[in-house]
């Protein structure tokens, strides 16, 4: 591929306030006048969502393997980037991702223990060399995050999904995993404190966009 456009990916544990600054990414790049694709992992086209359910449905009279699940986000994957991640850098758009790739390191690898070189492999066979550009990884203290999680399930009244069922030692490995990943590629991520007022976090966000983006230019 002859990728014009860059892409962005925003990461993080349950509750960090990813999708509020997903927007708030997409709405500062398109006041720069760039074209933007806002998408999410996993998901991002019909059949991508269409796993995407079957990923975070609890159904709890069957449970899910891991091995499935990880295939699957792979699955998803494949499917978003040949639909619609590929061909948007390849216009030129600027791609805004709600987790990737780091994702499946934190949660299949740290949270559920699965082997890291395995996915190393699916990565490479499904995503061909493609990586982010800059991942913005929003990180906070867990009680925090599962504070904020509950007061937006109980203001949506929503039910949590397979992956919010998880227990406390999931959601520390998760969390350890993705800081152990950003201190191994300080040049592709930017760890964001996400545990300060809205406005801190977002002038953060910010000055870390212009900082990278000047060394795109
Ligand atoms: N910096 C912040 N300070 C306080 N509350 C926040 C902050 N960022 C997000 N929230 C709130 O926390 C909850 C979870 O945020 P959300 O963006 O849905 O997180 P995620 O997508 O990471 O699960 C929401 O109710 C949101 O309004
Ligand atoms: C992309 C991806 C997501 N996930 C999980 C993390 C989330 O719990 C779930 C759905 O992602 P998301 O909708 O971003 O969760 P939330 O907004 O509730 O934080 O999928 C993985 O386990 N592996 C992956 O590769």
């Amino acid at each position: 591929m002859t990728k014009r456009g860059r892409f962005i990916t925003l990461e993080g544990g349950e509750g960090v306030g990813k999708s509020t600054n997903m927007a708030f990414v997409v709405a500062s790049l398109e006041a720069q006048g760039l074209d933007v694709v806002s998408t999410r992992e996993p998901g991002g086209t019909p059949r991508a969502e269409a796993i995407r359910a079957l990923l975070l449905d609890p159904a709890p009279q069957e449970p899910l393997h891991a091995d499935a699940e990880l295939l699957l986000m792979f699955a998803a994957r494949a499917q978003h980037l040949a639909e619609k991640i590929v061909p948007a850098l390849e216009r030129g758009a600027w791609v805004v991702c709600d987790r990737f790739t780091d994702a499946t390191f934190a949660y299949q690898g740290g949270g559920r223990g699965m082997s890291v070189e395995r996915i190393a492999q699916l990565e490479a066979f499904v995503q061909k060399g493609l990586t982010p550009d800059l991942t913005l990884l929003l990180d906070m203290p867990l009680t925090a995050a599962q504070s904020r999680l509950e007061s937006r399930l109980n203001s949506r009244n929503e039910q949590r999904d397979r992956f919010e069922q998880e227990r406390g030692e999931f959601f520390q490995a998760v969390r350890d995993a993705y800081l152990a990943r950003a201190s191994a590629e300080p040049e592709r991520f930017a760890l964001i404190n996400a545990h300060q007022p809205l406005a801190s976090v977002q002038a953060d966000i910010l000055g870390t966009l212009a900082e990278r983006i000047a060394l795109w230019r």
